[in-house]
């Protein structure tokens, strides 16, 4: 199992941002999280990081159970993040391939020699996100869908057995969220890929590959189980609380708001 949680509740400031959150991650799925804004998705990741603990229930990451272990530093190696608010803390003057290769040491920045075994992985990476021919440039110079391909390519140094992208697409044309998409959906079928976990509000960005969507709903799990169960217009009327239509083309979904009609 690489996530398990079971009634899991968190308490800030005197409210309930999470409650009872039941989720189980097997290996070999991919799943989205899929939340509106101030659904609680931000602080579900925190805890599945170990940046926060739950005030009450029980949790499972990558086998380190919470509370029994000092597991902070030990999960988060295991664990490659990619968030929006990573983006800036690399305009350190690196090249994408120098930022591509801290990841082997989990830094920001790259302060120690890498392998010969290093620099081969970096390049391969770099390849498969796509972002082989600026692998030379500084990093701070590339556009924000590039940016987002290197730290992608980071992450995955370390060979992480847990892949969360917290809402990667964020900000990209439509051309540039495609091509990242298509890059997310080729890593996720190559053999030795992580298990991913992809954090979205936008319906339009969920891949085939992301067979499982946990719906979240006001600090709750709304439903959770099979994408194309979760993903339909009846359920996502109800999730919006107004009439919505899902339209499946290609493997894709797409949403758009239904308008009473005057007869
Ligand atoms: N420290 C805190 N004290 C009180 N309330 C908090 C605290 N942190 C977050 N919240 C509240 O908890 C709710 C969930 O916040 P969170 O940031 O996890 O949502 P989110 O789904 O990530 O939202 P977004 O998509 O807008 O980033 C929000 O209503 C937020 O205001």
């Amino acid at each position: 199992m690489i996530v398990e949680l079971e009634k899991v509740s968190l308490k800030r400031d005197g409210n309930w941002i999470l409650q009872d959150l039941d989720w189980k991650i097997e290996k070999g799925q991919n799943w989205v999280l899929f939340g509106l804004n101030g659904s609680g998705k931000t602080s579900l990741l925190s805890l599945l990081n170990a940046y926060t603990f739950p005030t009450t229930g029980n949790m499972c990451v990558l086998g380190m159970e919470f509370g029994k272990t000092y597991l902070a530093e030990k999960l988060r190696i295991q664990i490659g993040f990619v968030s929006s608010s990573l983006q800036q803390k690399f305009d350190l003057g690196d090249n994408a391939f120098e930022v591509v290769l801290s990841g082997a040491f989990a830094s920001i920045g790259l302060y120690e020699t890498p392998t010969d075994k290093m620099r081969t992985r970096a390049a391969q990476l770099l390849h498969d996100l796509g972002c082989f021919a600026y692998a030379n440039r500084r990093y701070e110079t590339l556009s924000l869908g590039e940016k987002q391909r290197v730290l992608i390519a980071r992450a995955l140094m370390a060979d992480p057995p847990l892949l969360i992208l917290d809402e990667p697409a964020n900000g990209l044309d439509f051309l540039a969220r495609e091509s990242l998409l298509e890059s997310i959906e080729r890593i996720s079928k190559k053999p030795d890929a992580p298990t991913i976990i992809y954090v979205t509000h936008h319906i339009e960005e969920i891949l085939p590959t992301f067979d499982q969507t946990l719906l979240l709903k006001d600090g709750k799990v709304f439903a959770s189980g099979s994408t194309t169960d979760m993903i339909s217009s009846e359920r996502l009327s109800e999730f919006f609380g107004i009439p919505v239509n899902v339209m499946w083309n290609q493997n894709r979904p797409l949403l758009s708001r239904v308008f009473a009609t005057n007869k």
